[in-house]
């Protein structure tokens, strides 16, 4: 029987739990990866999107301002400075200061520094000729606005951003700055109001690098110079808005950062979330769904060990079958030995040699060919058992059925013991003359043998056989009758001296004489 196919059925089984423990986990990664991506993607257009609005509303908070000192440097250099026009412009910038809520003084120096027109009480005749913005005027002929780094006001001590404007007399001379302080706080708390992350940051610089302001606030911060980072150095020369990842110089934290030059004005504003945040939700779900994954997998190999452990008991208990199922066989071969073949020749048993004459007297029946059965007797056995005794006398017996049984050649021929020292040849398809002929041919092959057997008068074990056959016919002879004219004529060939074939023939009991 073949060996059952189980092992690749085990090792499919690993493969397949295997193969989905690792498209699960693949997936994850996936999800996860892709998850990251656009999250990343969120970040980038969320943080971009800031910058441009932030960069809008720095551009018009400082045009709103530089529109006043355009009206006021027009009057200047239309008027002059006369008292009368001074007077109109102290109205105009009350009126300016009232209307722009990121205003924190207008102020009009003469060439000196010394203010001509200022809003905040207390300023009057204050000298500003030390002051950054002053002194770039007095030497930049230029009629562009000039944006200064953060600085203190005199007048208040709050932290102020300014814009100035130089105006000119009559002939091109530096006639004084028109300016226009903004106050930081109103920078700090619009960019406070956006949604950002806790830790995003924004910040709003010179051109040059040189912050102004900070959210989150930090004092230090203002006023430090970022013009020799390679932001400021490579990446904003080219490219006037953009984003990059970097750890600040500030706080050290790394964020997203997107700039964008403030339009008309030598200013750039940054928008930045942190890289904590961007990726904190994200963080918060890949946990969750690499734990639901993990817990599948973990049931999955469960699950399969328990399939893979089965299926291996099924081989095992498979196995024990088999080999129980050949044990039977062979006890059932020993029985079949024991139920159909003489345990001391053998050859087959009496009752197997029933069975089989049955069946071929049936066969011969049908067909109307000719049966024939050969009963032969060891002569004077007695004598040989009391001669040599019967452990001898057995093994006499063995040999002569092993040389009956070896000269039998057609595979329905069948030699059995009879009874006692009795055996029996059934030919099936075979005349009772040549049935007859085999018997001698046997009785010749046992002769030849020359046992010794001194208790008879050839000197050596012989053996007497007697044949009949005949065609069957239907309820004129039975199988019975073949044994019983066989034996008669065995009866004949003992009666006429033993060692010979007697044929039983038409009633007739043929003898041939022994050589
Ligand atoms: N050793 C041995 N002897 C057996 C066996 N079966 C029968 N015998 C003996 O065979 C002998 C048969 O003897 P008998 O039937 O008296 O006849 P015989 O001595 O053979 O003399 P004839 O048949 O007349 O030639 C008996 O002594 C049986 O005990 C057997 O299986 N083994």
């Amino acid at each position: 029987m073949p060996k059952p196919k189980r092992l690749p059925i085990l090792a499919l089984t690993m493969f397949f739990i295997v193969a989905v423990a690792l498209a699960l986990i693949a997936l994850d990664v996936l999800q996860a990866w892709n998850a990251r991506q656009v999250h990343w993607q969120a970040a980038h257009s969320e943080t971009n999107n800031f910058a441009r609005s932030l960069a809008q509303h720095a551009s018009d908070t400082f045009k709103e301002a530089d529109t006043s000192l355009i009206g006021i440097v027009e009057r200047l250099e239309f008027e002059g400075a006369t008292p009368a026009s001074l007077q109109r412009i102290q109205k105009l910038q009350e009126r300016y200061t009232n209307h722009l809520p990121q205003l924190h003084e207008l102020l009009v120096t003469d060439e000196k520094g010394r203010a001509l027109v200022a809003t905040l009480p207390g300023t009057f005749n204050a000298t500003y000729d030390d002051r950054e913005y002053f002194r770039y005027h007095q030497t930049d002929t230029s009629p562009k606005p000039h944006i200064g780094p953060a600085i203190r006001s005199r007048s208040t001590g709050t932290w102020v951003i300014t814009i100035s404007r130089r105006y000119n007399h009559p002939d091109g001379r530096f006639a004084g700055v028109v300016l226009a302080s903004l106050k930081m706080d109103y920078f700090q708390q619009f960019y406070d109001g956006f949604d950002i992350d806790r830790a995003g940051a924004i910040s709003l610089t010179l051109s040059d690098g040189q912050i102004l302001v900070r959210r989150p606030y930090d004092e230090a911060a203002i006023g430090l110079y970022l013009g020799n980072t390679q932001i400021f150095k490579d990446l904003l020369p080219q490219h006037p808005k953009g984003h990059f990842i970097r750890v600040s110089p500030v706080d050290k934290i790394e964020r997203m950062y997107s700039y964008s030059r403030v339009d008309n004005y030598p200013l750039v504003i940054f928008a930045a979330k942190s890289k904590q945040a961007i990726f904190e939700d994200w963080l918060i779900n890949t946990y969750r769904y690499s734990a639901i994954t993990a817990v599948v997998v973990i049931l999955l190999c469960l699950l399969g060990g328990l399939l893979y452990r089965e299926i291996q008991q099924g081989v095992k208990t498979e196995a024990k079958l088999l080999n129980t199922q050949k044990a039977l066989e062979v006890a059932n071969r020993e029985l079949e030995q024991v139920a159909l073949y003489d345990g001391l020749t053998g050859l087959a048993n009496r009752r197997q040699f029933d069975i089989q004459l049955e069946t071929e007297f049936k066969r011969a029946l049908r067909h109307g060919t000719s049966l024939s059965l050969i009963l032969i007797d060891i002569d004077h056995f007695k004598g040989y058992n009391d001669s040599y005794g019967h452990l001898a006398g057995d093994e006499c017996l063995r040999v002569i059925s092993q040389v009956i049984d070896r000269c039998l050649q057609r595979p329905g021929d069948l030699a059995a013991r009879y009874g006692g020292e009795e055996l029996v040849v059934l030919l099936p398809e075979t005349e009772d003359v040549d049935a007859y002929a085999i018997a001698e041919m046997l009785r010749r092959r046992v002769a030849d043998l020359n046992l010794i057997h001194r208790a008879t008068p050839c000197g050596k074990v012989s053996i007497s056989a007697g044949v009949h056959g005949f065609v069957p016919v239907a309820k004129e002879r039975t199988p019975q009758d073949l044994i019983r004219y066989a034996d008669q004529a065995l009866y004949r060939a003992k009666a006429s001296g033993r060692n010979r074939v007697c044929l039983f023939r038409e009633m007739v009991t043929e003898e041939i004489r022994p050589d």
